[in-house]
This record gives structure tokens, C-alpha cells and sequence, in this order.
């Protein structure tokens, strides 16, 4: 076989950027076929190519209520990312798991768990957590109530983006994505990738999803990372699907469809530089001023 041939201009070749998979899947209260499922796109992930591969929140398990959410969680050393540092090892790559129902180190007094956002390198080892910080407590007609903090404790802080083999990242997770404040904490602190594992709702979905995400990456001149959950769960519970990739100018570069699979974006960094030296947004910003505005007294 002809050897293929050398890049030219170091950077600018595709098959020398980073490969990331973003993987979409319909978890249900069945945690060890929720692993087989995810375990199976990370393998596949890997033979593709990428170096890192995200998965959805509540990528362990989606559970019917919250008493059965709380009986299905587990610490960070427990058995199930015990599972997952043996994958990322066994594929060499690193893993964006996107939400994770963690019972923390105050489980005992509390009795509730973070939304956790944890993220594995290539050796297995845990470089960063984020416990979602915004918890989704919404009534929107025609979709079930959510009531995440009846199970859940919002983390206490945000996280510093990390580097990884693709880049930058900081961390969220899903309805995260709906609070600017957030995204622009991160890129002003240095992150290239942004991430938003999801589990939305199928009413949402349609109107708000991809407006918010493609916002976000041309807001904060970051690629945006969306890894979702799909289909229905169980009964009473269905996500949108949709997973995406959307570049810093706002192009969506990669999406999966309705059902369970996975998508590949390359992530060009170069490309993001340049954008952000023809478009500086971030030196035009009026940081003295933004918090002027007295509020109305009612
Ligand atoms: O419940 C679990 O086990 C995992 N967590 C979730 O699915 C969370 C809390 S209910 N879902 C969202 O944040 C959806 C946000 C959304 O749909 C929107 O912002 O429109």
C-alpha cells in the first residue's frame, strides 16, 4: 500500500487535528445494560480513532423516581466507575462522563446525591469532577415535572477548564447550558471546548436545544460538546436526542439523529485562534459596567 501521504502545514491537515466522539444513548434503571450500551460506542469510539469520548448525564442510569435514583447511585470509587477506568484504559482514550449520580462525601447527613460530571484520561484516573450547579426544577406543560433537587444537591463551585488531548475543557452539564454567566466564566477562564451533557426534555428540545448550544459557541468562540440522552426511558420519561458538535462560529460540524449511535467532529484550534483574533469579542467587553444597573424596587 502507497504510504499516505505527509502533511504539509503541520496543523492545518485533518488527520492530525483531534478526533472526539460524541456518543448518544437511551439509559434506562438497568445499570449494567446502560454500561454494555455506552461500553460498546466508547470501543467503537476508540477503533474510530477519537481521543476522548463523551457521554450524555445520567449516563449510568435513568431512573423512574427519585427514591429509586437514590437507591441506585454510588460513590466515585464505587463499582460502576471502577468499570469505566478499566474501558478507558483497555480504548487509550479519555472519557467525558457526563453525569454521574454520585453519592459524595455528606451522603450520610443528607441522604442526596450530586449530578456529577467527571472526567477520565486515558490511564483511568479521575482529572476533574463538577457537580452541576444549576438544578433543573421546571414545570413546562405537556412535559412531566422535574424536580432535580428532591434528589439532588447543587455543587458548590465551578470547576477551572482542563487540558486534555483536545483542547481546553470546562465542564457543565445540561440544564447548565441555559445560564450565559456560566459559559463566559469558563472561556474567560481559558476554555476552548465547552460541554453540556444532557438529558432534555422532549417538549425543550425542539425550541430551545440547538439555539442554546450554537449561542453559547458563538458567544464564547468555543466548540460546544453535547452529548444527549434519547428515547424513552421508561414510562413516564423521554430525552430529545440530537446530540451535536457546534464550532466556534456556530456551525453545527457533527449530529446524531433521533436514535441511540454516535457522531466524530475533528477540533481545529487553529481555527478557533484565527476566529478569535478577526472577531475579539472578549477585549470589547465592558466589564465596568455590567454590574451598574440598579434594580427596580417592587
Ligand atoms: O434525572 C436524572 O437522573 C438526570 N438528570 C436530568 O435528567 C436533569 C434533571 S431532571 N435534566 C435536565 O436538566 C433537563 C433540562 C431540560 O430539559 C431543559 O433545560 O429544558
Amino acid at each position: 500500500a502507497q504510504p499516505r501521504p505527509r502533511a504539509m502545514a503541520s496543523s492545518s491537515s485533518s488527520w492530525e487535528l483531534p478526533l472526539v466522539a460524541v456518543c448518544q444513548v437511551t439509559s434506562t434503571p438497568d445499570k449494567q445494560q446502560n454500561f454494555k450500551t455506552c461500553a460498546e460506542l466508547v470501543r467503537e469510539a476508540a477503533r474510530l480513532g477519537a481521543c476522548l469520548a463523551f457521554l450524555p448525564e445520567a449516563f449510568d442510569f435513568i431512573a423512574r423516581d427519585p427514591a429509586e435514583t437514590l437507591r441506585l447511585s454510588e460513590p466515585l470509587g464505587g463499582n460502576l466507575l471502577g468499570e469505566y477506568t478499566q474501558l478507558a484504559r483497555e480504548c487509550g482514550l479519555w472519557l467525558s462522563l457526563g453525569g454521574f449520580h454520585e453519592r459524595g462525601q455528606d451522603w450520610e447527613q443528607t441522604q442526596k446525591i450530586y449530578n456529577c460530571h467527571v472526567l477520565l484520561n486515558s490511564k483511568g484516573s479521575v482529572v476533574a469532577t463538577y457537580r452541576k450547579t444549576h438544578l433543573c426544577d421546571v414545570e413546562i406543560p405537556g412535559q412531566g415535572p422535574m424536580r432535580e433537587s428532591n434528589s439532588t444537591m447543587p455543587g458548590p463551585s465551578l470547576e477551572s477548564p482542563v487540558d486534555t488531548p483536545a483542547g481546553k475543557i470546562g465542564l457543565a452539564v445540561c440544564y447548565d447550558m441555559r445560564f450565559p454567566e456560566l459559559s463566559l466564566a469558563l472561556a474567560q477562564a481559558g476554555a476552548e471546548i465547552l460541554t453540556y451533557p444532557s438529558a432534555f426534555g422532549s417538549v425543550t428540545g425542539p425550541a430551545h436545544w440547538e439555539v442554546l448550544l450554537r449561542a453559547r459557541a458563538i458567544e464564547t468562540q468555543c466548540y460546544v460538546v453535547a452529548a444527549a440522552q434519547c428515547g424513552r426511558h421508561h414510562e413516564k420519561r423521554a430525552s430529545y436526542g440530537h446530540s451535536m458538535v457546534v464550532d466556534p462560529w456556530g456551525t453545527v460540524v457533527a449530529r446524531c439523529s433521533e436514535g441511540p449511535g454516535l457522531c466524530l467532529a475533528r477540533i481545529n484550534l487553529s481555527y478557533l485562534r484565527q476566529l478569535r483574533q478577526h472577531l475579539p469579542v472578549f477585549q470589547h467587553r465592558r466589564p465596568d459596567l455590567y454590574g451598574n444597573l440598579s434594580h427596580p424596587v417592587s
